[in-house]
């Protein structure tokens, strides 16, 4: 029996992977550390919370103590997911992406060399699979790729602090040897999203029938990876990905902010409520810092480790808003409360 300690696992991928490998690997444990920020919603872990392979807990990745008594048990792999992962957010409050995404890495980091070091080296089979972003690596023009060896630009708190833990990581590997990996994958959808971040924010106010904000002229281009895909490349990393590689992950799927718009008004429209259009779009001052484009060059992970994106958009983007559809009462939960707040402050003056 493995042991797996999965970080941030009640966010968006974190209850996705948790979910895919319960139902993948029968011998598996899996121990779910999650702080439940905003984030952070055990619904979305319902289907699998009396599992006998599962266990919650819940605590802060920054709380040492909590930390390494987790480690007490023995523990073969941690996957870092748990992150303050919204780019608005970092840039109205930049200090708890620090605290979280570099401070909390650091301490998980720590725990995991303390309990698996064996004199000058490790104990066999164990690993640290550090969860990253394409945005570490800045923006593109009109053309070209991000590969694992483009440099580090951030621009974003977000990316910064995404960034900073990256190098720390690496730093973990130069330096101990430590068995780590980092992988780096470009936007995700699918299931489970929170209703910050555009396509179930897009679907949410459709179904609202509220204002859609789309940011400066909408045409930033993002590379759309359907989260099931990137379960199954984290999967294979965390078993077969070489000590002290960076793996990039993308769906080689480039859309426009404002396609990806008028695609979820136009199924609303036919599907749902024909009164739902296009004059719901509202353009908005541009976020600032805005990366134009992300592109992900995803050779290494597909030659070395045969992974590949096995969902279409067409079909990934249907499955996604049908999902939001049946799940009403979920995206009804999840904008109350905190959601109000931070959605007035984000969107009241642009
Ligand atoms: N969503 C994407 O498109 C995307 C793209 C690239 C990389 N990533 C990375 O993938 C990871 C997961 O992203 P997501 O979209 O699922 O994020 P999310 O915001 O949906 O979930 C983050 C989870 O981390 C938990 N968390 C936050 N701070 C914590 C702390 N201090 N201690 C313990 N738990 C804490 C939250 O409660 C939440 O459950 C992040 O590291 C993010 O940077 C996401």
């Amino acid at each position: 029996m493995k042991t797996i300690l999965v970080t941030g696992g009640a966010g968006f991928i974190g209850s996705n992977f948790i979910r895919y490998m319960l139902s993948k690997y029968k011998d598996y444990k899996i121990i779910n550390l999650d702080k439940l920020t905003y984030a952070g919603n055990l619904e979305n872990l319902k289907d699998v919370e009396d599992n006998p392979n599962y266990t919650f807990i819940k605590g802060d990745i920054c709380d040492k103590e909590l930390v390494e008594e987790i480690f007490s048990q023995d523990i073969d792999y941690v996957v870092n997911f748990a992150a303050e992962s919204h780019v608005d957010r970092s840039i109205m409050d930049p200090e708890i992406f620090v605290k979280t995404n570099v401070l909390g890495t650091v301490t998980l980091l720590n725990a995991a060399k303390k309990a698996w070091e064996e004199g000058d080296s490790f104990k066999e089979g164990k690993k640290f699979l550090q969860v990253s972003t394409d945005e570490v690596y800045g923006s593109l023009g009109e053309t070209g790729y991000f590969t694992e060896t483009t440099p580090l630009d951030p621009h974003s708190p977000y990316s910064s602090s995404k960034a900073a833990a990256d190098l720390i990581v690496k730093a973990y590997y130069d330096t101990y040897k430590m068995p780590v990996n980092i992988t780096r994958c470009s936007n995700n959808y699918g299931p489970y999203q929170f209703p910050e971040k555009l396509i179930p924010l897009m679907i949410n106010n459709c179904l609202n029938k509220k204002p859609l904000p789309v940011y400066g002229d909408g045409l930033n281009v993002r590379d759309w990876l359907y989260v099931e895909d990137h379960c199954k490349a984290i999967d294979l990393v965390l078993h077969k990905g070489r000590i002290g590689e960076i793996y990039n992950i993308g769906g080689n799927n480039e859309k426009t902010n404002i396609e990806i718009v008028k695609l979820i008004v136009a199924y609303i429209h036919d599907n749902v409520d024909p009164t739902v259009d296009e004059s719901l779009i509202t353009y908005v001052a541009d976020r600032k810092g805005h990366d134009r484009r992300y592109a992900i060059d995803a050779t290494k992970i597909k030659e070395e480790l045969g992974w590949y994106p096995e969902t279409k958009f067409e079909e990934g983007i249907k499955k996604t808003i049908e999902w939001y559809l049946k799940n009403r009462e979920w995206l009804k939960n999840v904008t109350s409360g905190e959601y109000q707040k931070y959605y007035e402050r984000m969107y009241s003056n642009r």
